[in-house]
């Protein structure tokens, strides 16, 4: 594999190559519970995907490249290195003679949003290294190369409902009822780290974990244990960002809201509903006269 390359333009042909999804990240529920010497935080947090999302292809080839389109491409492209290009040197660095190749990120998701798109889009990319280079799901350097590009990208390479623990890298598979879901950011970018900085945990402090249900038997037994268990960064996320306060206010205005809260780091906020035409019509609603807010009607799992 030779040195990486990033371009915006010219837009290469349709790729005959390997495809894959990258959706969105959301943290049901996220608690701090505790601070490790090295900086970095322990959490508990139950972890569940969108039915949207950025697409990755990989043409396979000897240089690595990334060739970024889509609405958020353009604001990607001046950035330095892409986490895409991050995660795979990381597996290259780990599986000698990798096969490579020219990456396409059809960028949709917003950035710095609390929804993990950087951390889906190293995913999906050692995904399909993985299959560029018939690496078994289960090989211990993909969950190596995922944990050296970031915290979230262990949860997002498993890709399924699960209780993510420790900085990132414990992730326990928990089967989530479905739910429509709305996701909504102001366009506000809050940095992660500003956030856990803004929390103030003391190194080395220790808080109790929450006991997490094995399963859920359906909806409401899951928005029964949701509830109780609050996201811990929502509070310094709100002081950075106060329009926080706003797209709660959208988000709670309709009757058939379930649970609305802030996923990640933020800014963005999930809103759960019982089926798919009731989030569509909060959807409506919200992004009426906020033209300005990424509104999303999806679903969760
Ligand atoms: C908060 C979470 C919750 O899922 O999501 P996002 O809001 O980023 O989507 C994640 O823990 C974010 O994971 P990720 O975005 O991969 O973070 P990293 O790149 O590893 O770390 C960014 C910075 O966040 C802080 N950080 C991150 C994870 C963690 N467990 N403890 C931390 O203190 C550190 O300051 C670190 O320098
Ligand atoms: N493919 C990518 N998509 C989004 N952000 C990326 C990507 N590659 C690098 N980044 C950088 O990673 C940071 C975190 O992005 P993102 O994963 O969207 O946020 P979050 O961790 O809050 O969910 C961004 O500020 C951006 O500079």
């Amino acid at each position: 594999m030779s040195g990486p390359a990033q371009s915006r333009l010219p837009p290469p042909p349709a790729a005959a190559g390997l495809r894959e999804r990258a959706p969105a990240k959301v943290n049901l529920t996220l608690r701090v519970v505790g601070r490790r010497a090295d900086g970095y935080h322990e959490l508990a947090s139950v972890v569940g995907f969108a039915g949207t999302g950025d697409r990755l292809e990989l043409e396979p080839g000897p240089e690595l490249a990334l060739v970024l389109r889509g609405p958020g491409g353009a604001a990607l492209a001046g950035e330095g290195d892409n986490l895409v290009l991050r995660a795979a040197r990381e597996l290259a660095a780990r599986v000698p003679g990798l096969t490579a190749g020219r990456f396409v990120l059809d960028k949709r998701l917003p950035v710095a949003a609390g929804i993990g798109g950087g951390s889906a889009d190293a995913a999906a990319a050692l995904r399909l290294l993985a299959r560029a280079n018939v690496l078994a799901p289960d090989d211990p350097r993909l969950a190596a190369a995922a944990l050296a590009t970031g915290s979230d990208v262990p949860v997002c390479l498993a890709g399924v409902g699960a209780l993510m623990a420790g900085r990132g890298e414990r992730v326990t598979p928990l089967a989530l009822p479905r739910f429509g879901m709305v996701l909504v950011n102001p366009r506000v970018p809050v940095a992660t780290g500003a956030v856990f900085a803004a929390l103030g945990l003391a190194p080395g402090a220790h808080r109790p974990a929450p006991a997490v249900p094995a399963a859920f038997a359906g909806r409401d037994e899951a928005l029964a244990f949701l509830r109780g268990e609050p996201n811990d960064l929502e509070e310094p996320a709100r002081r950075l960002a106060p329009v926080l306060a706003e797209v709660e206010a959208a988000l709670q205005a309709s009757e058939e809201v379930r649970l609305v809260r802030m996923s990640g780091s933020g800014a963005t906020m999930f809103a759960l509903y019982d089926d798919c035409r009731a989030a569509a019509r909060a959807a409506r609603r919200v992004a009426a006269g906020r033209p300005g807010w990424w509104v999303k009607s999806t679903v969760l799992g």
